[in-house]
């Protein structure tokens, strides 16, 4: 297969393949629409109707079967069938509508649809490599069919959304996220390859559910766990020099651990962790125009202080430095509260992302708390009154009418973003948070939200996802030949969002969202991968190339979701 001039409509693809194997690949498959002179060259007279179709055509008969089903569950399970199918036709029915089709392809559909996995799996995508496999990672990965691969995301399903470990199940996310990677990011669909690292589950549903589909095992931990992660990457790298590997949903300390481990080593990076903190950061920076308090005022509060809080606590407190604070002083704004309560200095059980930010031992001992050694939520709310809450608990409903209405009396602009996932677990209703702050909050979530009416106005509801960086991340790796991802492409990244904030003239008369809508999803991976290459080449992890030689890179690396004409290849096989 030739790679194609994206600028020329007509450029046509070399095809090794025919016949039935031809219609069995869904990177290559275009259904009824092959026409008469590909019918005659891959032999699939017979195999197909008579009737050529057109891409336009399938699109809208596939668009009026999805309207036709019941619910996005029922739709997410029919989109999958189709990509599994015809993958062009995937990507041009969700093309021109991101806003509408992410909410049923990724979260919140998602989240269910990893729950019941086993049930709904039909096809294999991508790969399931088990604790079983072990000592034969490296051959499984040597197929010819993964010769192209650019970018992995790989799961352990341990810590899916908020919805915790749902094994093997949890294949729904790397398949999800690599279909944001093309849709948003232009990834090629054949450059992508999701891997679910099957490592048992302690999830009791699943080991008794018969049709569980995953290693029927309990989870494997420790040093066996970390010396199959070992093994995986080792292949990975050995196969792919210049792949980048996304980590998602791990759990909190594995996630740490690793994306420490191998980080200066490879391109990888963890999208929970990274991703998180960079769209995070981005849209505070956004909010911060939008009113709320200066970098410098700032007392964020952080619920929730796995991976994903820790990663935003790091990445916040960077850009506090580089705004000329001192790195202790950035360190003592951030309150992060985990199952313990407020995380402390002498703490049993703290991790090494939670432990810069600990707080003194005795910071509370000025504070009216019910048990010194367990401070809630609701204590440190109480006595820090702080400028920003963010939530990344998994804890539906965490975020109460008292925890939140004092923060109104504190802050003009309080910035509240609550980004767990799916709808169940979110830490607080957008229309909740607006009502309890006399519409003042400056809010976000993690998921996609209908926007929410307030004192006669319309307000948008921020989507803070990581699906505003990695796309632009991954798109940076494939055509800015980035080496390794540094905190400071991190920051690029969430300078480049925040640069494209309609918040700038919000005023309260006209309230602007924080971030641009999902549906500029695709300009804003462009402008990340801009900044990500960029900041990559004064680093000296990217090679250096002229800024139009980028631009021109970048136009031409992304796929777009049309049929291409297909020659044979010298070696096809019938
Ligand atoms: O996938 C998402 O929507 C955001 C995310 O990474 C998570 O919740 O784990
Ligand atoms: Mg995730």
């Amino acid at each position: 297969m030739s790679d194609t001039d994206q600028s020329i409509g007509t450029t046509s693809l070399q095809i090794a393949v025919a016949g039935r194997e031809l219609l069995d690949c869904p990177v290559l498959n275009k259904g009824n629409a092959f026409d008469a002179r590909e019918r005659d060259l891959f032999g699939l007279h017979g195999l197909l109707p008579a009737r050529v179709a057109t891409l336009e055509e399938q699109v809208d008969l596939a668009r009026a079967r999805l309207a036709a089903l019941p619910d996005n569950f029922a739709r997410h399970i029919a989109l999958r069938e189709i990509q599994d199918r015809n993958e062009t036709l995937f990507y041009a029915i969700i093309d021109q509508a991101l806003e509408a089709w992410l909410p049923i392809i990724y979260t919140p559909a998602i989240g269910r649809a990893c729950r019941e996995f086993s049930h709904i799996w039909t096809r294999p995508r991508g790969l399931f490599l088990s604790y079983a496999d072990r000592g034969r990672i490296a051959e499984i990965l040597s197929h010819p069919r993964w010769d192209n691969v650019r970018v992995i995301v790989a799961s352990d399903g341990g810590s899916i959304l908020g919805i915790g470990d749902q094994g093997a199940n949890g294949m729904g996310i790397p398949i999800g996220k690599l279909s944001l990677y093309t849709a948003c990011g232009g990834l090629d669909p054949a450059r992508a390859l999701p891997i679910l690292l099957d490592v048992g589950t302690d999830n009791t549903a699943l080991l008794e559910d018969p049709e569980y589909i995953g290693w029927r095992h309990a989870r494997v931990r420790g040093a066996d766990y970390d010396a199959f992660i070992a093994e995986f990457v080792a292949a990975v790298d050995a196969r792919w020099p210049n792949v980048a590997l996304h980590w998602e949903d791990l759990s909190g300390t594995d996630a740490l651990r690793i994306l420490g481990r191998y980080r200066t080593r490879m391109c990888t990076y963890n999208d929970d962790i990274q991703g998180t903190a960079a769209v995070t950061t981005g849209a505070l920076l956004a909010a911060i125009r939008a009113g709320a308090a200066p970098l410098a005022a700032q007392r964020i509060v952080i619920f929730g202080a796995g991976g994903a809080g820790c990663g935003i606590a790091d990445l916040l407190a960077q850009m506090m430095v580089a705004e000329g604070m001192t790195a202790e002083d950035a360190r003592r704004r951030f309150f992060m509260i985990d199952i313990d309560g407020l995380v402390r200095e002498g703490m049993a059980g703290m991790t090494d992302g939670q432990r810069p930010f600990a707080q003194p031992a005795d910071v509370a001992s000025g504070w009216k708390v019910a048990d010194p050694a367990h401070v809630t939520l609701a204590e440190v709310m109480a006595n820090v009154r702080p400028t920003t809450l963010i939530g990344t608990s998994g804890q539906g409903g965490a975020f109460t009418h008292d925890i939140v209405a004092p923060m109104a009396a504190q802050s003009a602009r309080p910035v509240i973003f609550a980004l767990s996932n799916p709808t169940a677990n979110i830490e607080a209703m957008p229309q909740d948070l607006l009502e309890w702050t006399q519409g003042r909050a400056l809010i976000g979530t993690g998921g996609p939200f209908a926007p929410v009416s307030y004192a006669g106005t319309s307000r948008p509801v921020d989507q803070i996802n990581n699906s505003y960086v990695f796309p632009g991340v991954g798109l940076a790796v494939v055509v800015g030949g980035i080496t390794r991802m540094t905190d400071g492409m991190l920051l690029a990244a969430a300078h480049a969002l925040a640069g494209l904030s309609p918040a700038a003239g919000h005023d309260d008369a006209h309230p602007a969202p924080l971030l641009p809508p999902v549906s500029d999803l695709r300009l804003v991976a462009m402008a990340v991968a801009r900044a990500v290459i960029a900041q990559g080449q004064a680093e000296g992890v990217a090679p250096q190339a002229a800024p139009d030689a980028v631009e021109a890179a970048l136009k031409a690396a992304v796929w777009t979701a049309r049929y291409r004409p297909y020659e044979k290849a010298e070696t096809t096989r019938k």
